[in-house]
């Protein structure tokens, strides 16, 4: 697997986790064996396809399930030793709605505080409800509220008792513009103190747009984990769009050893190299493009976005079995 060097090196990792395997009752095995360290403040993107392990692998780290083999710190503790302090220092927004449908809203949130042993702190729920545009609804019934509102009230329980971890198992499947919004200013927030966030997500765009790292899971291993950053330019292909003056038919000859691919209307030449790569041959192509006689109209280039990257990545581990 490719891991990317830490940068963070001396500061001990928030999270970490060693040779973690969980098959479930019925034999089916969720977790392969994953070995990864989280580091204290970065955002965390866990990128798979349905059924790759993410919600197995955080319910782990959260001490919901078992683990069959392998170890899980948290903040230096064992998950299973020392399982109150180390769920103590996490958040989790779980995917489905777990809510007692007969709650005022601040009751829930308070007992949630009251749990993991926080002194109460009025103020801090409140600025809480506030960045969860929560405030109006702080006496309404749980089960009076909107799908959307009851996901908000989910993140404020999660972090009713300040926690160094927040997880976000799919935040944003199904929700409307306005509280991704709102959730991605609060994660910003969180960000800034220093809070540790993990989320998995199948939308690529999200990892792209929030994640420091980005990790991609599938079939219960971690195909790779790197800078958000890096992946796309290490694992990326660079396009050049050439578009010609006048349409041809077919490649000249003296084309044909270059990687290039011509549109149907005959217009639009492009080429694909590795962006990583010390040549790109762009020179000797422009060359040859005009030693053929082609006259050019325009230049692009398009990097592959984390998508490719990720379709890429899950479809050669699927081919190699
Ligand atoms: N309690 C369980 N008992 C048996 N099998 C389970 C259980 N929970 C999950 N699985 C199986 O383990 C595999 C991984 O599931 P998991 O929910 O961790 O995947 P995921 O990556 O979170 O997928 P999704 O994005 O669909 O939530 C799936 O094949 C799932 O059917």
């Amino acid at each position: 697997m490719k891991q990317s060097n830490d940068s963070d090196m001396g500061k001990p990792p928030i999270i970490s986790i060693r040779g973690l395997t969980k098959t479930y009752k019925g034999g089916h095995q969720a977790l392969k064996g994953i070995d990864l360290e989280i580091r204290e403040g970065e955002i965390l993107a866990l990128l798979g396809p349905n059924g790759a392990g993410k919600t197995t692998l955080i319910s782990t780290i959260c001490g919901l399930v078992t683990p069959t083999s392998g170890t899980v710190s948290v903040g230096g503790k064992d998950i299973i030793k020392d399982y109150r302090a180390t769920r103590s220092l996490i958040g989790l927004v779980p995917q489905e709605l777990t809510l007692g449908a007969f709650d005022v809203v601040i009751d829930t949130i308070r007992f949630s505080r009251g749990l993991f042993g926080m002194k109460p702190d009025e103020r801090y729920l409140d600025s809480l409800l506030a960045d969860l545009s929560l405030l109006d609804k702080k006496q309404s019934m749980v089960s009076r509220l909107s799908g959307g509102m009851k996901r908000r009230v989910l993140i404020a329980k999660a972090l009713a008792h300040q926690p160094r971890v927040l997880f976000l198992d799919e935040p944003t499947a199904g929700v409307d513009v306005e509280l991704r919004k709102d959730m991605w200013k609060l994660v910003e927030k969180l960000r800034q103190e220093g809070v540790t966030i993990i989320l998995t997500t199948h939308y690529i765009e999200e990892a792209e747009e929030i994640a420091d790292r980005v990790g991609v899971i599938s079939d219960g291993r971690l195909l790779v984990i790197d800078e958000k950053d890096n992946l796309m330019n290490s694992l990326g292909q660079k396009q050049l769009m050439v578009d010609l003056k006048t349409p041809i038919s077919a490649l000249p000859d003296s084309l044909k050893d270059f990687d290039l691919l011509l549109s149907d209307d005959g217009q639009r030449l492009t080429y694909t190299f590795d962006a990583k790569g010390e040549r790109t041959g762009i020179t000797a192509l422009l060359h040859a493009v005009s030693e053929a006689g082609l006259g050019l109209k325009d230049l692009n280039t398009s990097q592959s976005s984390l998508e490719d990257i990720f379709v890429n990545l899950v479809h050669n581990e699927g081919r190699q079995k």
